[in-house]
């Protein structure tokens, strides 16, 4: 279906990272993750893009919209939203949870007001919204033999790569006016004036407090991994694939802190091909 090109297209050029565990999967569910990714691609895209304000809370309730269409079955094959008819598909052929979109763009919706988290609690509301909802969308793709349990542990799984991406692009994010980190943790380790800068603040603690987050990535990822064993052997894959990649950026980022105010930490192509393939042959990494 061209629909599902489109998607296809989309995740091979934009998800750098996570298109290498879906490409793990078998056909009928790797469409359906490039189905999600693509809606998730735009919600991001609608949240990071140059529209003014009132425009994007616009984009944003036409994604709503969409929801409903596809929830009340009113998209046909010649509708021209080639992402809106495979997620459709999609949803037809797996049980996914399409609240989990809504909740996507609660949270792009906290980022267009400005919202700033004073605690680890209200930060990790943020990560379920933004990264916890895909875990659960993808929950519903893959299959799980307990929901409820699985579910748990990909809001948590989520919540360790929203860590990690979090630290990765705190340079980027301080230079868009934001940082996701709690308040009361930047004030603890001096950190509180920002990251522009390529060096960490005078006077702070900037290794203490990357030490600080990542140790709590670092605990979720242990936890949120304990899916693994609950899915079906290439879903297991696709997901030990992707949190994969983002553990060793959290490992590289762990160990040279200042690195993510120089730039953006990656692994080259090679290492995620290869924290791939190791997934897939049931091994570490
Ligand atoms: C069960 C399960 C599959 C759990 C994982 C859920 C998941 C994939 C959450 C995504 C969170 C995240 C850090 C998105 C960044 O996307 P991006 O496109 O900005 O990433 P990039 O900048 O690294 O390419």
């Amino acid at each position: 279906m061209a629909a599902y090109r489109y998607c296809e297209a989309v995740t091979a050029l934009q998800a750098r990272n996570f298109s290498y565990g879906i490409r793990l999967l078998p056909e009928a569910k790797r469409l359906a993750m490039s189905a999600l990714y693509a809606l998730a691609r735009r919600v991001d895209d609608i949240g990071d893009g140059d529209l003014p304000p009132e425009q994007k809370a616009h984009q944003l309730a036409r994604t709503r919209d969409l929801l409903d269409e596809i929830r009340t079955g009113r998209v046909g094959e010649d509708d021209t939203d080639p992402i809106k008819v495979a997620l459709a598909d999609a949803a037809r052929r797996f049980p996914i949870p399409l609240g989990g979109f809504d909740e996507l763009i609660d949270g792009v919706e906290m980022d267009l007001k400005g919202v700033e988290y004073g605690t680890y609690e209200e930060l990790k509301v943020y990560c379920r919204c933004v990264a916890g909802s895909i875990g659960r969308l993808s929950l519903g793709v893959y299959g799980c033999e307990d929901p409820e349990l699985g579910a748990r542990y990909a809001d948590t799984l989520g919540l360790a790569l929203q860590l990690t991406n979090i630290l990765r692009d705190l340079r980027e994010d301080a230079a868009n006016g934001r940082t996701y980190l709690p308040t009361e943790d930047l004030v603890r380790f001096g950190c509180q004036e920002g990251f522009a800068l390529d060096r960490p603040p005078v006077g702070s603690d900037f290794t203490g407090l990357v030490a600080f987050e990542a140790a709590r990535a670092q605990a979720a990822f242990e936890e949120g991994l304990r899916l693994l064993p609950m899915l079906d052997r290439r879903s297991r894959a696709c997901t030990a694939a992707m949190a994969g990649i983002y553990h060793r950026l959290l490992g590289r980022i762990a160990a040279e802190p200042e690195s993510v105010l120089r730039g953006r930490v990656s692994l080259p192509g090679w290492e995620k091909a290869y924290v791939a393939l190791s997934g897939l042959a049931g091994g570490r990494s």
